[in-house]
């Protein structure tokens, strides 16, 4: 960790897998509804100029441009930051890239510096406004019966009392969530437990969650386990994100594998349903043009576990009912290389950075400040005071990475 810098680190990491890099050999910031089209164009034109010598030949071997996507078409920010320097891991097998001359300069280390003290005020929307956009959800969904589901969030900001250094983050959220995505994109870090889309070579695969409990005194994680599979209203919940994801997913591919039944995933702070997905690419598709990853992304891209269903009347709601930008929050996160091979997760469990430290605060830099997200799958029988008890639970991560708790 001493080794990253503290500004503009680039995170990949899962275990003892993944992609760290710092540097900016290329950027690209864009927006709006063709957001993807114009990453992937711009992602496909810069490897044709790249001259890449590699010795190792590993997915993430090469140039690798690090993502992050807006949620939303409107409004939001995209970027995509290839990095002058990358370190990769996988297979027990470590690799260095460089872009450019090779001249980056190697970094001098630097302590990792804890935050101080964190305090929390109400971010655009207050738990209080939350319990009241599900309850209107609800209301709506029983009434008109025109949305199956939908997946409402509210924010969360917090102010450290030290500058903020991302690695200590990175380093707290691998430590405690080793199965999740331990992520960092222009100021957007998180531990992430739901794979959008990986594809290595023709094979893909996704892991779909939704559906949540957490855990509560006197139960054990079996008797939770068991609770989550036997819920009606978390196995609806799930199967409309599992059929999203599937159905679009499905015209890539010439075979796709759905298990019929979700398994259940632990992590420290909630338990989830879960859905397995595996596929293998058709070779040429007249359906849907080339296979690229960005294209399957923009394809899928929101499931049914961030915005809800049917798709694009639940988009028009949560933008109604929540009343905020989610920024990048619920987009899609991840890299590519110039193979065609990366991984994207849904940016979950994950804080935007807005400020590392306040400049001219009393004689030193003064302290950082981040939004934290979390939201919760809300079907026709969901009750508002559990949705906001389990969006407290989705925000334990980044509130517990913040304060270092062990
Ligand atoms: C929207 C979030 O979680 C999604 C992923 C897993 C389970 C979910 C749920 O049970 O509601 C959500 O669909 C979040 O963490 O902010």
């Amino acid at each position: 960790m001493e080794l990253l810098p503290a500004d503009g680190v680039l995170s990949w990491v899962r275990d003892s897998s993944g992609l760290v890099g710092w540097g900016c050999a290329a950027r690209l910031d864009v927006s709006g509804r063709d957001r993807f089209s114009q990453a992937d164009a711009w992602w496909r034109e810069l490897c044709h100029q790249f001259e890449v010598e590699d010795s190792v030949g590993l997915p993430g071997c090469g140039p690798v441009a690090f993502a992050s996507l807006a949620f939303a078409d409107e409004p939001g920010d995209s970027v995509l930051i290839v990095p002058e320097v990358i370190i990769g891991q996988r297979d027990g097998v470590r690799w260095i890239t460089t872009i450019g001359d090779g001249s980056a300069e190697p970094q001098q280390p630097e302590p990792v510096h804890p935050p101080g003290t964190v305090s929390y005020s109400d971010g655009q929307l207050s738990a209080t406004g939350y319990r009241q956009s599900v309850a209107e959800a609800v209301r709506r969904m029983r009434e008109t019966g025109d949305l199956d589901k939908i997946v409402l969030s509210h924010d969360l900001l917090a102010s450290t009392s030290e500058p903020l250094d991302t690695r200590y983050l990175l380093h707290n959220l691998a430590a405690r969530y080793p199965t999740c995505w331990t992520f960092a994109v222009d100021g957007l870090v998180g531990a992430t437990p739901e794979l959008l889309l990986e594809r290595m070579g023709y094979e893909v695969r996704s892991r779909v969650l939704a559906g949540t409990v957490w855990p509560r005194g006197g139960h054990t994680a079996e008797q939770l386990a068991a609770e989550l599979l036997a819920s009606a209203k978390n196995r609806s919940e799930h199967a409309y994100a599992a059929e999203s994801l599937a159905v679009r997913l499905r015209p890539f591919c010439s075979d796709l594998t759905v298990p019929d039944e979700p398994e259940v995933i632990r992590l420290r702070n909630v338990l989830h349903l879960a859905t397995n997905v595996e596929g293998k690419l058709s070779e040429s598709n007249a359906t849907t043009g080339p296979a690229t990853l960005l294209r399957m992304v923009a394809a899928v891209h929101p499931t049914a576990a961030v915005g809800g269903t049917p798709t694009d009347d639940a988009v028009l709601a949560i933008d109604e009912l929540e009343g905020m930008d989610r920024g990048r929050y619920a987009g899609p996160v991840g890299w590519l290389d110039g193979s065609g091979n990366g991984e994207f997760a849904i940016a979950l469990r994950c804080a935007q950075v807005e400020a590392t430290a306040t400049p001219g605060v009393g004689a030193g830099r003064g302290g950082g400040k981040v939004r934290l997200f979390a939201g919760c799958g809300i079907v026709p029988d969901s009750d508002p005071d559990l949705e906001v008890a389990e969006a407290e639970a989705k925000l334990l991560p980044i509130r517990e990475a913040l304060e270092g708790v062990r």
